[in-house]
């Protein structure tokens, strides 16, 4: 099975327009993420037509709940035959190490994996959540606690990258969204770099949505960045 880097965020109000895209992709090129938008939106069909097309699906719901509540959604996610899913680190190593145990039990076991800080978050508004780390540091508490828990890695700012490629490993997934190629538009997020800059930093994963959605031509940014990464 192929293993590729990017992975598409599918945040699109419009499913015609999510299809249309898919329409020109394929399964070596990229990897599909669908969040609380589309699956609100569309539901587990959604995800299983995207799932049947062979693509790496990464459902990304980010639980954040009591430890039986998540550990039965992670299972109900497991069941759509998805590549990925994750949950909040900060719902805590209980949470997490039920989360992990309940996918022992499926048929089809996907990568779990756990949100740390998100990437539109700022020291600014990281201060006002009251924390005695800094953020960096805070992150790095996080994945610590995601790794003894056993899960297969964490999501975070590509800034993170590296220091978290020599606490936790080599096996350890670092997914980083936040991934702004040159002269595209921050928006909401805060800790970002380039697609390049985020993989020479130890990104086992990138995930972007709008520099792609939001392009003229979708397929062609892709593309471009695509590229931009072997080059
Ligand atoms: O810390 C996080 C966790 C998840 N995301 C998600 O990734 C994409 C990023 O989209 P862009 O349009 O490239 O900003 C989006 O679906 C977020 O929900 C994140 O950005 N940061």
């Amino acid at each position: 099975m192929s293993d590729p880097k990017i992975l598409v965020a599918l945040d699109y109000h419009d499913k015609n327009k999510a299809l249309e895209l898919i329409e020109q992709l394929n399964p070596q090129l990229c990897g599909l993420k669908v969040g609380k938008e589309m699956f609100t939106l569309f539901g587990p069909s959604f995800v299983k037509e995207l799932v049947d097309k062979n693509y790496n699906v990464f459902l990304d719901l980010k639980f954040h709940d009591i430890p039986n509540t998540v550990a039965k959604a992670c299972q109900a996610a497991a069941e759509l035959g998805v590549w990925m899913i994750n949950v909040h680190a900060s719902g805590g190593r209980v949470m997490m190490e039920k989360a992990r145990e309940a996918l022992l039990e499926t048929d089809n076991k996907p990568l779990l994996i756990a949100v740390t800080m998100l990437t539109s978050m700022n020291e600014q508004v990281y201060s006002e959540l009251g924390y005695e780390r800094n953020l960096a540091d805070q992150v790095s508490h996080l994945a610590q606690m995601t790794l003894d828990s056993g899960l297969d890695g964490v999501v975070c700012s590509s800034w993170e990258a590296e220091q978290l490629k020599q606490q936790c490993g080599k096996d350890f997934k670092l997914i980083t969204p936040g991934i702004r190629p040159v002269g595209s538009e921050q928006g909401d997020q805060s800790r970002i770099m380039t697609p390049q800059q985020a993989i020479n930093a130890g990104s086992d994963y990138l995930v972007i949505g709008r520099p792609i959605t939001k392009a003229d031509d979708p397929y062609q940014a892709l593309c471009e960045i695509s590229e931009s990464l072997v080059s």
